[in-house]
């Protein structure tokens, strides 16, 4: 059997991956609108590789425009099984400084029901759990990359996902300190619900970029800022994706890939041909 393709959504400042071979780059559509840009596909180390930068090329979508479905769905026409995300974050700890790498295991919902989070509905009722929001073996495995290519990294944490694009209150940002949480940022929370209920593994690769506004001597976020400790990091996020790559496995062994086995409600005879249809790529073997 050919070995699944890994996805990698490329966030801000990561709007390109080189080193890959066999460069081709595809426009899909899907069921669920346009995806955020074209796709790039390609082989690092042997591994079929697929990346999207989630706003697009240029950066042209705030993170409550970005049609995650459409970029999730169009991740799986492409035959990905794993995603890694790589993304720009808010430190909710002193310990976390800008240029430290996370690797989040956890999410507290801000987002305001503007973006789209679920592709089901129009007739198909279906809940995946997601008490373990992100793949565990994944997330190992990034943590280890980061390690080895050299990264302070921190192992787990809590990514609160808010709605944007402003940043947070200075009020908010307490708030989140006091709930324990480590880091901040706009995307993920919405990525890894779509990609468990497309049955593809998730990790993240966060980059801590500032330190919000909660911190007494450490200056406010600014779009600034980030950048320019993007600018100094991103070549650090591309080695540890490149070193994951060649300790992936051809065979996923987490629960990820079954994940909506037992999830769909609605009574197989009431699900309208449209929706059926609609649905048949992320849960039709189940239908
Ligand atoms: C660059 S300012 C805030 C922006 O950066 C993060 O994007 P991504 O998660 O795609 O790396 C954050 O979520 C906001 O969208
Ligand atoms: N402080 C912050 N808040 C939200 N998203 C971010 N992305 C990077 N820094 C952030």
């Amino acid at each position: 059997m050919a070995m699944d393709a890994v996805g990698v959504i490329g966030g801000s400042g990561l709007y390109e991956m080189e080193g890959l071979e066999d460069v081709a780059r595809v426009r899909l559509e899907t069921p669920f609108g346009a995806p955020s840009d074209e796709y790039v596909t390609g082989m690092l180390g042997g591994v079929p590789m697929v990346f999207l930068p989630r706003h697009g090329r240029g950066h042209r979508l705030l993170p409550s425009e970005v049609n995650y479905c459409a970029n999730i769905h169009g991740m799986k026409q492409l035959g990905v099984g794993r995603i890694i995300s790589v993304s720009a974050v808010g430190s909710l700890k002193e310990s976390i400084e800008p240029g430290h790498i996370v690797i989040p295991d956890q999410f507290v919902d801000r987002t305001k029901g503007v973006r789209r989070d679920s592709f089901f509905g129009d007739g198909l009722v279906a809940h995946a759990g997601f008490a373990d929001p992100v793949c565990h073996e994944l997330s190992v495995l990034l943590y280890r990359a980061a390690l080895t290519a050299g990264a302070t990294v921190h192992r787990g944490g809590t990514y609160v996902c808010m709605e944007g694009p402003a940043f947070s209150t200075r009020a908010e940002s307490f708030m989140y300190r006091s709930l324990d949480a480590s880091v901040i940022g706009m995307t993920n929370l919405t990525e890894a619900k779509l990609a468990r209920e497309a049955e593809i593994c998730y990790g993240i690769i966060a980059l801590s970029t500032d330190y919000d506004c909660w911190h007494e001597t450490h200056d406010d976020v600014t779009v600034e800022a980030i950048l320019e400790i993007i600018r100094r990091n991103v070549a650090m996020a591309k080695s540890i994706i490149r070193q994951a790559v060649t300790e992936i496995r051809a065979v996923r062994n987490c629960a990820c890939a079954t994940a909506m086995q037992y999830a769909v409600l609605t009574d197989r005879s009431v699900i309208p041909a449209e929706t059926r249809r609609k649905l048949d790529l992320i849960v039709g073997k189940y239908l």
